[in-house]
């Protein structure tokens, strides 16, 4: 094993079966996903789609009509139109600081619920809006929903879900993600066909079905022990622990009585923010940047926001858009099950390396197939079929790649690393840079494709290089630890520890902050 890489020995194995109550708390409480995915999915096409220019963004429209390059690295780009999308995350990054205050105070499901209701709002004023203002205002509602639920989600799932399947449970938030994202792009293909000139509103109302779902889920879901000791339910936090463990009182105790004393430190800290920056947090609070950073800087959004123009110059025309829907959707689907299966069985960090190294080979390989067809000018040659699919196979590599390894773990793992009583900060840290990343890569990466050209691609493959031998040196593997007892992974690691306390108790000795 790696330099990073030990599993902590005298860590306490709770007992506790896959009961019927915590799979259908966890799927459903992970369907928070599809939300976020259906947006990540569906406002690329909105915004390509005429009428929808046409009555919004008129100057835009005119500008598309007359640009006539031929240039496949620099496609015409409005700065004001991707503002309009990413403008979401940006609300999203500062709903989520909110969230940490209600997921404290109020429980992770109350979190859930008001951001399927806010989402549900967002989603009703895009489809009925009359002009941009009523737009803008869904756009920022969406976007306070997004914060809400990826800010709530993770924590619930890792909380709710029997340490030994924490990683498949928690890996079914980005599976959510990812079938959102699969069932807008099939719902922009299909508006077109079926509305006409009202297919916007059809594609971005569709987004208040899932909404609807995660209302009607989280009115149903119990909140989790931890959450609800956190608020002073004590005896009700017991009763849900022995209810989603399948145990009895007897039974459960070792891991009530954990959670207890987590929570009793948890409650003399009245300033997690202030707390999450003193030394002992270090490690956790810089897996919170560096993770979602990283995540963002692997390039798979501007490989999904740039396949269906890259495979219709390439030669796929009337069928491009259904094509990088199979690629995006499909294979982002079925690799995150990979991940489902493996994070609880090969570990955390095998699937972050491999996945690194998978990504960093296609990547390259990417650069080098379309720089020798499209060179630095751009410009559109006619490609034979062979080599136009070695161009998809390499798309689906990287995507399936990606899926299993940085896609879910991105999420995974900062949900599980923090004790409680910064655990809900630690979390909003994760979203908004997560956020952040995602709003800067959707606004800038035409730009950067247009300068870079096929170099981008590099330019992400050193990335990639460089987070995966950080995870090596500095991350150590979490599967299969209790999440009250994650402090022990950071004590025996070889970096870590100098910023470890000595023993346990300083904890509960230094919270008062
Ligand atoms: O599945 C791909 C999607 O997953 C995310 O990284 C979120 O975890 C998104 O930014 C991306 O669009």
């Amino acid at each position: 094993m790696g330099a990073g890489g030990f599993v902590a020995g005298d860590v306490k194995n709770y007992p506790g079966k896959v009961t019927r109550h915590v799979v259908n708390a966890c799927v459903l409480g992970a369907m928070g996903g599809l939300i976020f995915g259906y947006d990540l999915g569906i406002s690329g096409g909105v915004t390509s789609m005429a009428p929808f220019l046409n009555k919004f963004f008129p100057d835009v429209y005119r500008k598309e009509a007359l640009d006539t390059s031929t240039d496949q690295y620099c496609k015409f780009n409005d700065m004001g139109l991707t503002l309009f999308t990413s403008s979401l995350y940006l609300a999203a990054l500062i709903a989520s600081f909110g969230a940490s205050y209600i997921t404290r105070t109020s429980g992770r499901k109350r979190t859930m619920l008001l951001g399927g209701i806010v989402f549900f709002i967002g989603a009703a004023l895009n489809a009925g809006a009359v002009d941009l203002s009523m737009l803008i205002a869904g756009r920022i509602l969406l976007g306070v929903g997004v914060g809400f639920s990826t800010q709530s989600v993770p924590l619930y799932v890792s909380e709710m879900a029997p340490q030994k399947h924490r990683g498949a449970f928690n890996i079914v938030f980005q599976l959510a993600i990812t079938i959102g994202i699969f069932i807008a792009n099939l719902v922009n293909y299909l508006t077109p066909k079926i509305a006409g000139n009202q297919a916007w509103r059809y594609s971005l109302g569709g987004a208040t079905i899932p909404a609807a779902l995660i209302c009607l889920s989280a009115l149903k879901l119990d909140d989790t022990p931890n959450s609800l000791l956190e608020q002073g339910k004590a005896e009700k936090a017991r009763e849900i622990l022995r209810k989603i463990r399948g145990l009895n009182d007897k039974e459960i105790e070792s891991e009530f009585q954990d959670l207890v004393t987590a929570s009793e430190a948890a409650k003399q800290v009245e300033h997690p923010w202030t707390r999450i920056l003193k030394r002992q947090y270090r490690p956790q609070l810089t897996m919170a940047v560096a993770i979602p950073f990283f995540q963002q800087l692997t390039g798979m959004n501007v490989v999904m926001f740039y396949a269906p123009v890259l495979l219709q110059s390439i030669g796929f025309e009337s069928n491009a858009s259904l094509l990088s829907t199979v690629i995006t959707g499909a294979v982002n689907i079925l690799a995150t099950g990979v991940s489902i299966y493996g994070s609880d069985k090969s570990g955390r960090r095998s699937l972050f390396l491999s996945g690194g190294a998978v990504m960093f080979v296609f990547q390259v390989a990417l650069a080098v197939l379309i720089g020798s067809k499209f060179g630095t000018s751009g410009d559109v040659i006619a490609l034979p079929r062979w080599y136009a699919g070695i161009v998809v196979a390499c798309i689906c590599l990287f995507v399936s790649a990606f899926a299993w390894s940085w896609g879910p773990l991105g999420w995974l793992v900062p949900s599980e690393i923090f004790p409680l009583e910064i655990r809900s900060a630690g979390q909003s840290i994760t979203v908004a840079v997560n956020m952040l990343f995602t709003f800067f890569i959707a606004q800038l990466f035409l730009a950067m494709l247009c300068h870079f050209k096929f170099g981008l691609f590099i330019f992400f493959a050193i990335f990639v290089a460089i987070m995966s031998t950080f995870i090596f040196f500095f991350l150590p593997e979490t599967m299969n630890i209790p999440i009250e007892e994650m402090s022990k992974v950071w004590k025996q690691h070889w970096y870590w520890r100098r910023f470890m306390p000595e023993d346990d108790d300083c904890r509960a000795l230094d919270v008062m902050v």
